[in-house]
């Protein structure tokens, strides 16, 4: 790869729209991710976190505005970007072992009708042994807890060629060990020099992050952690008043609750309050 290739961000948004249908998941947002470390993206359910992470694998196509991943549009990029959803869309009972899951990561490099190589099959088994999912290989999908099938999916997205992997809630629901496997991979991902983003609803999960973004039916901050988990931006994202002290990094006003209200703060984008959806 060329020093130029490698310093191309991960992700140049401008005016990006992202929508379902009529529904617009996502009002006119300008971002950078960049091309190394872990991003987090948080913010509210419903605020489009997990929409911006379909644009970013190409399998959501903006509405409008641009989008470059790797320096292209995304679904040119998809080939080296993994994506590991937080459920995937296979019917109940399908009946699909661990490792034709597993496996399913090798098709972007080989193509669906090509058998696996001997490479490929080194590949899957050095993912299914990082995520210790090696002794449930022959067991069908349907038949493991969440927890082992969250394992099995990012099993999948490592045994992909990637420079980039996206990860939908990767450490949700899981018990310690899990939660400390998938974490251990997400740093050595980020040594390896490969672009993490994440989702997150855990704000010590975000201020470890290297990049955050903070999601509101838009992007309001993108930046350092300690840049946009500031407390004014926490209280424009969730709700002024909504926090507790002991929730928030700075700690700059304890009277938050009788401070002023949400319009004198002056927001970045008035259009925050339309986009807000509860299930
Ligand atoms: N396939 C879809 N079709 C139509 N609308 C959708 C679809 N997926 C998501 N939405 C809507 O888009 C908005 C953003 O949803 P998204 O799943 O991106 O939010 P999120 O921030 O990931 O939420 P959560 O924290 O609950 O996982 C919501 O209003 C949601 O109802």
């Amino acid at each position: 790869m060329t020093a130029s290739a490698i310093d191309t961000p991960l992700a140049e948004a401008s005016g990006l729209v992202l929508a379902y249908g009529n529904h617009v998941a996502m009002t006119p947002s300008d971002f950078t991710i960049p091309a190394h470390g872990v991003t987090a993206i948080i913010g509210p359910n419903g605020s489009g976190k997990s929409t911006l992470l379909n644009s970013l694998a190409g399998v959501l196509q903006p509405r409008s505005g641009s989008l470059k991943v790797l320096g292209k549009p995304a679904s040119e990029a998809y080939r080296q970007v993994a994506y590991v959803m937080q459920s995937m869309a296979l019917p109940e009972g399908t009946p699909i072992t661990v490792k034709e899951v597993v496996a399913m990561g090798r098709y972007p490099t080989r193509g669906w009708f090509r058998p696996l190589t001997k490479s490929d099959r080194r590949r899957i088994a050095w993912a299914m042994d990082l995520l210790d999912v090696a002794d449930l290989a022959r067991r069908h999908l349907g038949e493991l807890s969440g927890g082992q099938r969250q394992r099995v999916y990012v099993a999948q997205g490592l045994a992909q060629d990637h420079v980039a992997v996206l990860l939908d809630e990767p450490l949700t629901g899981l018990d310690l060990v899990s939660a400390k496997t998938i974490d251990d991979i997400i740093h050595s991902e980020r040594e390896r020099g490969h672009s993490v983003v994440l989702t997150t609803h855990d704000l010590d999960e975000a201020r470890a992050a290297d990049h955050v973004i903070l999601m509101n039916g838009h992007v309001l901050a993108s930046g350092p952690p300690e840049q946009v988990l500031s407390r004014r931006n926490l209280e424009l994202a969730y709700g002024l008043g909504s926090l507790h002290d002991s929730d928030l990094v700075f700690i700059d006003d304890p009277e938050h609750g009788d401070g002023p209200a949400v319009d004198a703060l002056n927001p970045p984008n008035p259009s925050r309050h339309n986009h807000r959806h509860h299930h």
